[in-house]
């Protein structure tokens, strides 16, 4: 039974127990670009107690460096080294996990910090953004020269996705000798700053579906995302806790890595997933409306 918090002396309880304090950022810290209520002074407390901050995002679309940008423009106090996203985790599995060799190439259906994350790591890759790939024009096999040297398809967030690029990425899966299917993360929605939209898991799932396969997914609540960041990082697992909105990536992600779990309410998670006959059988170990409730503990 997840344990609900709602008086200061909760939110001090939770202070005292955990030294680094894990975000999930879509649908906990902003919807699209308007910050939750309450989220920068939260982390300002949680900074001014000498807490381990870090962000890990299932997100897709920007790179480490592009997420920094959008923190800065947020107002929202953070360093390139304390964020962990899907992109990044992707491209280090495939370096330094996969080993893919270096004259082989990735197939990316996904944008910008696919890209850039490819890039820091040194992974060759085609199409992505590539404006050859960005059409609405119908596909023909007839046109289309297979690269025999792509290694690996790696599909995100895409929000350009077209039947080009599912056509493209279909042919290397089926057709270059043990292509390896990757997706960032399989979220089913994304919260965005109105309303829900596709996710990313919406994005590649008309590949597993006319391939008949399930990809490796590598964002949470895979433990690939941890080991990215326990390269990185060390923190004791006994006291850390992960904050997320999503109870099948970020209260798994949390579990799966002996972390503790706190859900909030401000993203995908409704009160029916949590209560009632047809409530998860995933049970964070506490549960609040929002991060903005914690600005309830006791100033220092
Ligand atoms: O569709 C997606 O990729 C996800 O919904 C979204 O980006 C999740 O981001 P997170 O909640 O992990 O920050
Ligand atoms: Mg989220």
């Amino acid at each position: 039974m997840a344990a609900r918090l709602s008086s200061p002396e909760h939110y001090d309880s939770l202070l005292d127990k955990f030294d680094t304090w894990m975000f999930d950022c879509d649908g906990v810290l902003w919807h699209g670009d308007r910050l939750i209520d309450g989220a920068v002074e939260v982390l300002d407390i949680l900074r001014k107690r000498g807490k381990r901050l870090l962000f890990v995002t299932n997100n897709a679309s920007k790179s480490r460096k592009s997420y920094k940008g959008k923190f800065d423009q947020l107002g929202v106090e953070a360093r390139v080294d304390e964020i962990y996203g899907s992109a990044y985790a992707a491209a280090v599995y495939i370096s330094s996990v996969m080993k893919l060799p270096k004259d082989k190439k990735v197939y990316v259906i996904g944008m910008t910090g696919i890209e850039e994350e490819l890039r820091e790591e040194g992974v060759s890759f085609i199409g992505g953004t590539d404006p050859a790939d960005c059409t609405l024009e119908p596909f023909s096999l007839t046109n289309f020269t297979l690269d025999p040297d792509v290694g690996a398809v790696l599909c995100g967030l895409d929000v350009h996705v077209n039947y080009t690029k599912l056509s493209k990425a279909f042919q290397y899966l089926t057709r270059n000798p043990g292509c390896q299917f990757l997706v960032t993360n399989e979220d089913s929605t994304y919260p965005s700053a109105d309303g829900l939209l596709p996710g990313a898991g919406a994005i590649s799932a008309p590949l597993r579906f006319a391939l008949e396969k399930d990809p490796i997914s590598i964002g949470k609540p895979a433990k690939t995302m941890l080991d990215c960041i326990q390269a990185k990082v060390h923190f004791d697992p006994k006291r850390t806790i992960m904050i997320g909105d999503r109870l099948n990536t970020d209260i798994l992600f949390g579990q799966a890595g002996g972390l503790s779990t706190l859900l909030v309410m401000t993203g995908i998670t409704l009160e029916k997933d949590i209560t009632g006959p047809n409530a998860s059988t995933i049970v964070p170990d506490y549960v609040t409306g929002s991060i903005g409730d914690l600005r309830a503990v006791k100033a220092l």
